[in-house]
């Protein structure tokens, strides 16, 4: 599903009216007729319904309409005189009255009314505002935000949650529970500014053609488990180890021996034919106990750490390095040389990104395909700029950095963003935060490995691998984990039933 900008929202509008000739008005009836049916009303009286002067409120009085229709009791509050709403929503109101329907307008003299009303409900609906809202809410919109924010009421936003905006501001913005976006996920959704904000997303069809967004350049889409059902390969009934795939990871050291357990055993269970784990001497015999089905090259070994000289190896399929290899000299010199490898698909991760980050053009050298797997932070030191600015601009920073560096990325984080050499990018919308712990990256980076040699495309292998990952946590907390409990190995205990769903 195609993620979208408010520029291509209105550009896909202006299509649908002028070239398809279906008019506002039309398109209008349509969101306020998903918005009604999708709507759980509940039980009692306390709803109320906050329409604004543009389009967005246009919806929520057509949502009105209809709820009216189907003699649902609600309150609905025009937040600015009925001539000064936009023609499109003037013609619905129009419609609402005719049928017999009533509303209130804000004035100095019901203002306490609808304070106090806010306050009791059990539902409000936000048709405030909507992508037309530049910068922060101005009066009365904030004062009235600031009500809704405080009721303990149930708060579903039209499109967008009031108060978002493409332009960052620090104002007043509605506190969904969970927002109905019309016909396709807003940008904003993805920011992290705006998260939160949006509470559960869910999009409901307004009848939009799908070449209303031809022309429009999409290259941002949501992957889900649908897209997954797509892509993941089914294995052959022939296969062998051979065929499934030999990966090469380079992991661990004296001190961090598990980063290459997790990383190794996430390859084996994302279905890694052959997995070889490269670590230092003094930490093989740490890691080995605990992964039986790998085999092991003894490297060099300096204090507990690489070295630096790379052993003699065979042909793989898949390089990984970064788990665990600490940051010392030894380790900078193992990637460096990794760099050079030709032919093979080669993912740098954790400390791999750190020595990375010391000559990120190196990365323009590479012939054959180069993952990175960054958090927010590893990003922030490979561009050299502030986390801060990597949280402000995620999507972009990525995209640049893709297209300068001709590499694949994986950015970690709530709704982890995989942008491929050409600038495409796919958000993740799957996952939850009990995924914030030490060792998850370490299984997302060895399912990833797997993944890069089962799937015919790297970026459907990095998708589906980050899909599965959250995907996972989501299925442990609904069924026996709670967000705060859930470690790293339960996420790789936790492969195998939504591995099996997903082959089905
Ligand atoms: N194809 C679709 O997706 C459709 C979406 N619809 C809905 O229309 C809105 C967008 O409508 P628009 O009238 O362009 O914008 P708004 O409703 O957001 O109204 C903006 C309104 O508010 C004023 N304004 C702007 N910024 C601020 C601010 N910071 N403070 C106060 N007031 C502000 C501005 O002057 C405008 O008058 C979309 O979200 C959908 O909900 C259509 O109904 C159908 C097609
Ligand atoms: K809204």
């Amino acid at each position: 599903m195609k993620i979208i900008t408010v520029k291509d929202m209105y550009e896909a509008d202006r299509w649908t009216m002028e070239e398809a000739g279906l008019d506002e008005i039309v398109l209008m009836e349509n969101a306020g007729a998903a918005l009604a049916s999708s709507i759980q009303v509940g039980e009692g009286n306390g709803r109320v319904i906050l329409a604004g002067k543009g389009n967005n409120g246009g919806d929520a009085i057509v949502m009105a309409r209809r709820w009216a229709e189907q003699k649902i009791p609600f309150s609905l509050w025009l937040l600015c005189p009925p001539e000064k709403l936009r023609s499109a929503p003037r013609q619905h109101l129009n419609a609402y009255v005719a049928a017999g329907h009533s509303f209130t307008v804000l004035a100095p003299d019901t203002k306490e009314l609808l304070a106090e009303e806010l306050n009791v409900a059990h539902l409000i609906v936000d048709g405030m505002l909507g992508i037309g809202t530049k910068g922060a809410p101005r009066e009365p919109y904030r004062t009235i935000l600031q009500w809704a924010n405080h009721s303990q009421a149930i708060r579903i936003a039209i499109d967008v949650p009031s108060g978002v905006s493409e332009d960052i501001h620090q104002g007043e913005v509605f506190k969904a529970t969970r927002t109905i976006t019309l016909q396709a996920p807003k940008t904003t959704a993805f920011h992290p500014r705006w998260t939160s904000f949006y509470g559960q997303v869910e999009v409901v069809d307004i009848g939009l053609p799908d070449k209303a967004f031809e022309k429009v350049e999409v290259r941002r889409q949501l992957w889900g488990q649908e897209q997954v059902r797509r892509t993941y390969p089914k294995r052959a009934p022939d296969a062998h180890k051979g065929t499934a795939g030999k990966a090469c990871v380079f992991a661990g050291s004296f001190t961090m021996p598990g980063a290459a357990v997790l990383a190794g055993k996430a390859a084996i269970r994302g279905g890694a034919g052959l997995t070889t784990i490269v670590t230092p001497k003094s930490a093989l015999p740490l890691i080995a106990p605990s992964l039986t089905e790998a085999t092991y090259v003894a490297a060099s070994d300096e204090d507990g750490h690489f070295s630096g000289e790379l052993p003699a190896l065979g042909s793989f399929d898949a390089i990984t390095v970064g788990p665990g290899i600490g940051r010392r000299k030894g380790s900078a010199l193992l990637v460096d040389q990794l760099l050079e490898a030709e032919n093979v698909p080669l993912l740098l991760d954790a400390d791999a990104l750190y020595h990375l980050s010391e000559d990120v053009s190196r990365l323009k050298r590479r012939g054959s395909p180069t993952i990175l797997t960054p958090h927010p932070g590893e990003m922030a030191q490979l561009c050299g700029v502030k986390v801060q600015d990597v949280q402000t601009e995620r999507l972009n920073l990525s995209r640049r950095f893709c297209q300068e560096y001709g590499v694949f990325l994986v950015l970690k984080g709530p709704h982890t963003v995989v942008t491929t050499p050409s600038g495409e990018q796919f958000v993740n919308h799957s996952g939850n935060a009990a995924l914030a712990k030490g060792g998850t990256g370490d299984v997302l980076t060895g399912v990833i490995t797997a993944f890069m040699m089962s799937h015919g495309s790297v970026q459907a292998a990095l998708c589906n691998a980050v899909w599965l990952h959250g995907k996972v946590a989501e299925v442990l907390v609904e069924e026996k984990h709670s967000l705060t409990d859930v470690t790293a190995s339960d996420v790789i205990d936790g492969l195998p039933s939504v591995l099996r769903t997903v082959e089905k």
